[in-house]
């Protein structure tokens, strides 16, 4: 890959927010891309801002919520059928409140690992739920 193809890669942190045994999952509303996908919450990197800035900023806006992050698992890189491509980037975390307020998602649901497949993952997600559900809990 050359350098002018890495630096067109969207590059997005997303959270996997854990309480109790429990996963956020959280659903695009129907106005923003990817309409009624589930999705870890999340969004694009900004130039001056590292990949965990990123993520509290994005997770603030989002649900209101206020986060600690755990560790950072592999990223994977998406290429769409317009020949876009993402670089998903998580990160397990907790929740630090209980409290939630969806200011651009349609829904949330906690599920348990045995439940994420149920969903209809976005297309970019679906290596991370994988992984996820091979190395954890
Ligand atoms: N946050 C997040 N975005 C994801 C995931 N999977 C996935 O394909 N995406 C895509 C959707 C968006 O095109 C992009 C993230 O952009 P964003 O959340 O900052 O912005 P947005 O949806 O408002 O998109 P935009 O209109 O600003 O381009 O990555 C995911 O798990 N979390």
């Amino acid at each position: 890959m050359n350098l002018l193809s890495k630096l067109n890669i969207l590059k997005v942190s997303c959270a996997i927010i854990e309480m109790e045994g429990k996963i956020l999952c959280a659903q695009r509303s129907e106005i923003m891309k990817l309409p009624l996908k589930w999705e870890f919450p999340g969004g694009k990197k900004e130039k001056n801002e590292s990949y965990k800035e990123c993520l509290k900023r994005e997770i603030k806006e989002e649900l209101d919520l206020e986060i600690e992050i755990v560790e950072r698992l592999p990223s994977f890189t998406y290429r769409f059928l317009n020949k876009e491509r993402i670089k998903l980037i998580p990160f397990r975390c907790k929740a630090l409140s209980r409290d939630i307020n969806l200011t651009e998602h349609q829904e949330i649901k906690w599920l348990g690992k045995e439940q994420l497949k149920k969903l209809d993952w976005a297309e970019a997600d679906i290596p991370i739920v994988n992984y996820y559900i091979q190395n954890y809990k």
